[in-house]
């Protein structure tokens, strides 16, 4: 539909407020979208700061509870109009999709995880026994099923403080397991001793891409709050390859009915007209991996609707072969309702971040 003149709110000089959490990845994260709006809108660009649950609560994200804490807190602000935009990691969203709201993807960082090992040691040259740190169940049960010998520790903390624990001047571990993206947005490759291949440490579905997050009615040529400068500045960050990619993963997980937290990787990319898929679900003890892989031809006349849903597809069939195999023996997929009174033993799958180190 197209918006009425009077409906269309004026653009010019009214700010865009983006709203962002506050730790460095974020603000890193934020900022680098900021530009890129300012570039193609020629407004202003704000940045509102929004503090979440994940923020706050410094406990350990399991006795938190429920899905989404990292992203709540900015989806309300979106909704009640302290915002215009959210910019969140991926990986950190729900897969279930938020009422009112609707996001692009702008092109992936590398998707891959990464070791960071004094000495600039690697997965396989790390000594016996040697203490690796993560909070992610999915890394922790591929590093185990590498290197059944190392001792993994659970960690928590910002990317720098993460780093501190194996490259400190007070290094309590030997490496540390982070995403490349979050440390080449931060500018700290440096630190890094190894990328894991993808067959090794399959990565978290969506990792590596940020979510750019509006109110549907702001975009969609409605006529009540129709911002039609911000809407063309959405449609131009949006990454056609990484949409389906993404999409191919987090379909994986949405199919397991798998939370973030539940020791599932998924790895899809686009290579010449053909999307590829291949997911692992692990036991968290590392003694045992699922893996399936598959692959969809993106017909060259499909529309965009279409090609999104060849890339549903194409998880859900993933998905479902893990499943035959016992995927849901492996490990608790399932998202029970969460519930921080329930915290003694939460469900592995139930939180909604991947690696809970609060970045
Ligand atoms: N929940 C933590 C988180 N969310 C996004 C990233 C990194 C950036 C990305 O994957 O896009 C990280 C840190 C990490 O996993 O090392």
């Amino acid at each position: 539909m197209t918006p009425t003149p009077e409906s269309v709110s004026t653009p010019g000089t009214t700010p865009i407020r983006l709203g962002t959490r506050a730790s460095a990845l974020a603000t890193t994260q934020s900022g680098l979208v900021a530009r890129r709006l300012e570039e193609l809108t020629g407004r202003p660009v704000e940045l509102v700061r929004i503090s979440t649950e994940g923020d706050v609560r410094t406990g350990s994200l399991a006795t938190l509870g429920g899905t989404g804490v990292f992203v709540t807190a900015l989806r309300e602000a979106l909704l009640d109009g302290r915002c215009d935009v959210a910019v969140h990691s991926l990986k950190d969203l729900p897969t279930a999709p938020a009422e009112g709201l609707t996001y692009v993807t702008p092109e992936r960082e590398d998707p891959r995880d990464v070791l960071c090992a004094r000495d600039g040691l690697t997965l396989e040259g790390l000594p016996f026994g040697a203490r690796v740190g993560t909070g992610s169940p999915r890394r922790a049960a591929q590093v185990r099923a590498a290197r059944p010998d190392l001792d993994v520790v659970d960690i928590r903390g910002n990317v720098d403080t993460r780093l501190a624990r194996a490259l400190g001047p007070e290094a309590d571990l030997d490496a540390v397991v982070l995403a490349f993206a979050g440390l080449a947005r931060l500018g700290r490759t440096d630190a890094v001793s190894e990328v894991l291949e993808t067959d090794v440490v399959s990565p978290a579905p969506g990792q590596g891409a940020l979510a750019v997050e509006v109110r549907t009615a702001d975009v969609a040529g409605e006529a009540a709050g129709y911002d039609v400068d911000l809407a063309r500045a959405i449609r131009a960050l949006d990454h056609r390859q990484t949409r389906l990619a993404v999409l191919a993963e987090r379909s994986v997980l949405a199919r397991l009915e798998a939370g973030c937290a539940a020791p599932v990787g998924a790895y899809a990319v686009v290579e010449g007209g053909v999307l590829l898929l291949s997911a692992v679900v692990a036991r968290v003890d590392g003694t045992e991996q699922l893996m399936h892989s598959s692959r969809a031809h993106l017909s060259p006349d499909a529309g965009p609707d279409e090609l999104d849903g060849m890339a549903r597809d194409l998880g859900v069939r993933v998905a479902e072969a893990l499943l035959l195999d016992g995927a849901d023996r492996l490990a608790p997929l399932t998202a029970a309702p969460a519930h921080a009174a329930s915290a003694a033993r939460p469900a592995i799958g139930t939180l909604w971040s991947d690696a809970p180190e609060g970045e």
